[in-house]
């Protein structure tokens, strides 16, 4: 108890983060330390506009499950996850405004009476059906909940639960995070069967920022050897559930028609409806919707779709198709009414017909600024080359899948490649720089050098060790002719990287390097990210009388700039995010222990996204630049301030503790742990509280915060779960190229399923 006495009146000096550009000149003139606690009391809110694609409150209504018999506990883990409190009831009638707050749990046979007459203003209805128990489930609920979640009850995967309930409830939206993207592609998969897909779904997915089933190619066994005509909406449902839980990528739900290289009859347009009303019930993030369906099954589809978008779908295979026609232009017009993608495929009989496509691209975008962005390829071999250029959901397969989705496919890898061998991807260095101690904690190196191979990229990848306590240097490395990017392990403070690299501070005409939102709020800088700028052209080139690093090219050409970023908030809500919805967090409170404020800031950062109420800060203060982009602040400076937040309401009681503590501090880690886990009898929501270790892992010793938190009652992560959250954020922002936490997790040796 002496040493956390000690830690929590002598906290460490931290140096001040710097929130933008502007501010980050002034503390620097003026070099002290910005401590403030009364920041605390009155936090200054950061702009909207900070936090793209931070959850949102989404569906504030009441959330009603319907359980089968025998399964009233998916209830409790519907509202674990949603971090709120239980009551079972029999109808849809006995729920009322008294109820908001918690999530409510119907019985089958008895919700079933009343489901069509429900509030719909009021609740929404959530079919919860184990497919152990059979399948279908019942048709009546199908059709009337607003939304479907099938499950297997061994596994159980929660994390496919919390992916569900966030996207349906409209708390996160992968659409809007993926359309930043400046490039984005999915990978069709072939299998007749998914089981087929899964030994090999993470290494097939790498590169993919969703996944197509194509439900029109699975084929449903009938027993006796022979398969049905079109697969049943229970062998489709079992079908996407099985994917979901596999891969943390977004789904394409498609039934492709016979008329368009698929297998779905056209006979029956209702056919389309059901089943792709269905895959929005079941919570699928993207639907294709083909363009020849009646515009009322079209239109019902867009208006119903939920938190789901909608991909228009056309596919011309006559031969005869011209993109500088008339005709071409009236289907996108067409398409767009009721898309959130426009999406057009044709068969062309000539090379120039690719430079068509790519007029009528920049015609589209320049006269229907505000239409759904266009993803428009041309197929056969003849056709590869819009595959190239296409840059908004162009399709790729895999040399693992059975077959091609369509004529002229190609894999991410042969995608890179020919943009390479078109100067359009030219070879680029990129440097880990990191301290040997971070080297050891999670060693990254290889694991960039293996994305790099899968995904076909020219780059070259290496590893340079920055002195622990010298963050001189970081300028050679970046400023060469063909730097690509680095990342930063540990981050350093922007002021810090600034003062001892002069060379940024020449940039873009002496602005310097442009900052992230993220990197504004939180002030340290873990990504450098190339970007060419388009008015950079003329721009003078930055001078540099520095060491080159051996090998090196001077000078970083004019026309790009650099973006100082933050990958570890996002490392640190996806691993928060992971098993549970985002709305376990809001308004509830943290704990964060730290030596300094840069170990915390990305943490607040997180913190503030997830808009938690308050954070209690143990080992540090917190400068006031820090704390205008966090949660109100209060320190645990005595055992006073510890035991009031002990004795408060259940939800101002601590839920998440974060520590970024090393082993030498792992007893007061354990001792915080050991207060704040404790049950509460009076806790308003069976939610268990979490714990994240960002230090090193010290399993297998005696004070193990893992272990303790788990002892504690808490649900455990630790630095790797992190670490693997924020090298796909990072190799995202570095390269532009989506990489599976599953396949990060594997290639780093720990599966995890
Ligand atoms: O629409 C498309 C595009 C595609 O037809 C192609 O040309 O790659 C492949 C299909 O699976 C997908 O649904």
């Amino acid at each position: 108890m002496a040493a956390v006495q000690q830690l929590l009146v002598s906290p460490s000096p931290a140096p001040a983060p710097v929130p933008s550009q502007r501010i980050a000149s002034q503390s620097a003139e003026s070099g002290s330390m910005d401590v403030d606690s009364s920041a605390s009391n009155d936090p200054v809110m950061i702009d909207s506009g900070l936090m793209k694609g931070a959850p949102q409150t989404g569906d504030a209504r009441i959330v009603v499950i319907v359980y089968g018999q025998g399964q009233d506990n998916v209830v409790s883990v519907f509202a674990e996850v949603l971090g709120k409190p239980v009551k079972l009831k029999q109808h849809f009638k006995d729920v009322d405004r008294e109820d908001e707050g918690f999530v409510i749990g119907l019985p089958l046979g008895d919700a079933k009476q009343d489901v069509e007459e429900r509030d719909q203003q009021l609740l929404v209805a959530i079919n919860a059906h184990c497919v152990d128990l059979g399948m279908p489930p019942d048709l009546h609920l199908s059709i009337h909940c607003d939304y479907e979640f099938l499950y297997t009850q061994t596994p159980f995967s929660r994390r496919d639960l919390a992916r569900f309930i966030s996207f349906t409830l409209g708390q996160t939206s992968p659409h809007s995070q993926l359309m930043a993207k400046s490039r984005t592609f999915f990978i069709s998969t072939t299998f007749p069967d998914v089981h087929a897909a899964l030994p090999n779904l993470d290494i097939l997915t790498v590169g993919a920022d969703a996944v197509e089933i194509r439900v029109d190619l699975l084929r449903e066994p009938q027993g006796d050897g022979a398969f049905s005509d079109i697969p049943s909406l229970s062998y489709v449902g079992q079908q996407v559930m099985l994917l979901r839980q596999r891969t943390e990528l977004p789904i394409i739900f498609t039934t492709r028609c016979t008329n368009e290289n698929g297998k779905f009859p056209m006979d029956k347009p209702d056919l389309y409806y059901d089943y792709l009303y269905r895959a929005v019930q079941w919570g699928v993030e993207y639907i294709d919707v083909e363009l020849w369906l009646p515009e009322q099954i079209r239109k019902k589809l867009y208006e119903n779709r939920g938190n789901s978008r909608i991909m228009s779908a056309f596919h011309d295979f006559s031969g005869t198709f011209k993109w500088p026609s008339q005709y071409a232009q009236d289907v996108f017009v067409k398409s767009k009414q009721y898309a959130d993608i426009v999406k057009m495929i044709a068969i062309i009989n000539d090379h120039n017909e690719n430079f068509e496509l790519e007029y009528f691209r920049s015609k589209i975008k320049a006269e229907y600024p505000d239409a759904p962005p266009l993803s428009a390829v041309n197929m056969g071999e003849i056709g590869q080359f819009s595959r190239t250029l296409n840059t908004v959901f162009s399709p790729i397969t895999h040399p693992l899948l059975p077959i091609i989705a369509a004529p002229g496919q190609m894999s991410t890898a042969e995608i890179n490649g020919a943009l390479a061998l078109l100067g359009q991807l030219p070879k680029k260095y990129f440097y880990g720089i990191s301290s040997a101690a971070a080297r050891n904690i999670a060693p990254r190196a290889p694991f960039y050098e293996k994305c790099f191979n899968e995904l076909g990229l020219p780059h070259q990848f290496a590893v340079v060790e920055r002195q622990h306590n010298n963050p001189a240097g970081i300028q050679a490395w970046c400023n060469q002719r063909d730097f690509g990017g680095a990342y930063l392990d540990p981050g350093l403070s922007y002021q810090t990287i600034m003062r001892h690299n002069p060379w940024f501070a020449t940039l873009q005409n002496g602005k310097g390097p442009i900052l992230s939102e993220a990197a504004q709020g939180i002030g340290i800088i873990d990504t450098i990210v190339v970007k060419p700028a388009a008015s950079g052209l003329n721009a003078t080139p930055p001078s540099y009388d520095g060491a080159l690093p051996p090998g090196g090219q001077p000078g970083l050409t004019s026309n790009t700039s650099l973006v100082f970023d933050n990958a570890s908030w996002r490392g640190i809500l996806s691993t928060l995010t992971r098993d549970l919805a985002p709305s376990a967090y809001f308004d509830r409170t943290a704990v964060v222990l730290a030596l300094t404020a840069d170990d915390a800031a990305p943490v607040f950062f997180a913190l503030k996204a997830l808009k938690m109420s308050k954070i209690y800060t143990v080992g540090f203060r917190t400068p006031s630049t820090l704390a205008r982009n966090a949660p109100p602040i209060e320190q645990f400076i005595s055992m006073e301030s510890l035991q009031r937040a002990r004795s408060v309401a259940d939800n101002r009681a601590p839920f998440v503790i974060i520590s970024a503590l090393g082993r030498g501090k792992s007893n007061i880690v354990g001792m915080l742990l050991r207060v704040f886990g404790e049950a509460d009898p009076e806790a308003s929501s069976n939610t268990k509280k979490v714990f994240l270790n960002l230090a090193e892992a010290a399993s297998h010793q005696k004070n193990d915060p893992v272990a303790v938190a788990e002892q504690s009652g808490f649900t455990a992560y630790d630095a790797a779960d992190v670490a693997a959250f924020t090298t796909v954020e990072s190799l995202r922002l570095l390269v532009g190229q989506n990489v599976p936490y599953s396949f990060v997790r594997l290639a780093s040796g720990r599966n995890l399923f």
